[in-house]
């Protein structure tokens, strides 16, 4: 062995034996990460999102992945002459609309991420809210307040839902398995309509339903960000509460941000928004002690 091959495996062993206590940490523990659309960024970053799904499921983790698409889902509807609108945050959803985002995010997107992590030599299993009935969903009835007035006025967003009964029995089935689920944010109603659920909420009711020991928003920003611009490390629930008040926080971090408070209320032990487009993003939160993005706290 060459003295540059000696470094390097020496540099390796470091790093493992610094891994070590974090993988043993998370060993057969439930870990949902959120995929959001402006994560995915180019064929590489997939590539090392996939590669860190991967090692999680070799770690002896049990990794959940449920994946967003809004900017794609955005490019289809403006190449079929679809306006994209949005309320607080939330994608206004008429009938055409619902399939387009069914089509999306169930098909393409789902398949793409699924076909990057079989790619790894793992089993992931590409699924929406519908398969082994295991999300149900309500239509939302969202009310949203104007900073300047202080008006509240109740949002109609057609078929948008939120989930309102999840089942685990499939999940649970799964995490026995070597299949690593890959989940798009579309639910039936027991209306018999199909619903458009934000990728986040989606998330969060899923690691809600698991008690995860983490859920991780892998969004294209380091995380919340303060007035200035600069990244909050830790927010407890009343200061969340409070920047989504003054309009700090706003448009898509609005759900993300709601949605960790309410994970946090449902028993996760800890929910983190981070950067999915700095490579390797999920093992290095979970596996080392570097705390990037903003971690939110009781
Ligand atoms: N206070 C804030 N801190 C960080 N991002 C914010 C804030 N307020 C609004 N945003 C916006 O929220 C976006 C993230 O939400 P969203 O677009 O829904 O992401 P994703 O598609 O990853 O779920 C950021 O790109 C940013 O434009
Ligand atoms: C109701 C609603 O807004 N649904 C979202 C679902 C996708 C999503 O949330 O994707 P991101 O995580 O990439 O934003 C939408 O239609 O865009």
């Amino acid at each position: 062995m060459t003295t540059d091959q000696l470094a390097t495996a020496e540099e390796q062993a470091r790093l493992l034996s610094a891994a070590l206590p974090y993988m043993q940490r998370y060993e057969n523990k439930t870990v949902v990460v959120k995929y959001g659309g402006h994560a995915m960024g180019d064929a590489e970053l997939g590539q090392a999102f996939a590669r860190d799904i991967a090692l999680l499921k070799q770690s002896g983790v049990n990794p959940i992945v449920v994946h967003g698409g809004g900017p794609q889902i955005g490019a289809m509807l403006n190449k079929m002459g679809i306006e994209s609108k949005f309320e607080g945050g939330l994608r206004v959803t008429d009938r055409k609309t619902v399939e387009i985002v069914e089509m999306v995010l169930a098909g393409s997107i789902n398949k793409e991420i699924v076909a990057l992590i079989n790619a790894e030599g793992e089993w992931a299993i590409g699924l929406c809210g519908k398969d082994g009935n295991m999300v149900f969903a309500e239509k939302a009835h969202k009310t949203i307040k104007d900073p300047d007035s202080n008006i509240e006025r109740v949002l109609d967003l057609g078929f948008v839902g939120e989930p309102v009964e999840v089942d685990r029995t499939l999940l649970d089935l799964l995490a026995r398995s070597e299949m690593i689920p890959v989940i798009a944010p579309v639910a039936p109603g027991r209306d018999g309509h199909t619903y458009n659920i934000n990728a986040d909420t989606f998330a969060g009711a899923i690691a809600g339903a698991l008690s995860a020991s983490r859920l991780l928003f892998l969004t294209d920003v380091p995380g919340v960000l303060d007035k200035d611009k600069k990244l909050i490390d830790e927010l407890t629930v009343g200061e969340a509460r409070a920047l989504i008040a003054d309009g700090t926080i706003s448009g898509g971090m609005i759900p993300k941000v709601e949605t960790c408070i309410e994970a946090i209320e449902r028993g996760v032990e800890g929910v983190v928004i981070l950067n999915g487009k700095a490579p390797h993003a999920v093992l290095l939160e979970l596996f080392t002690h570097h705390g990037a993005g903003t971690l939110i706290v009781p």
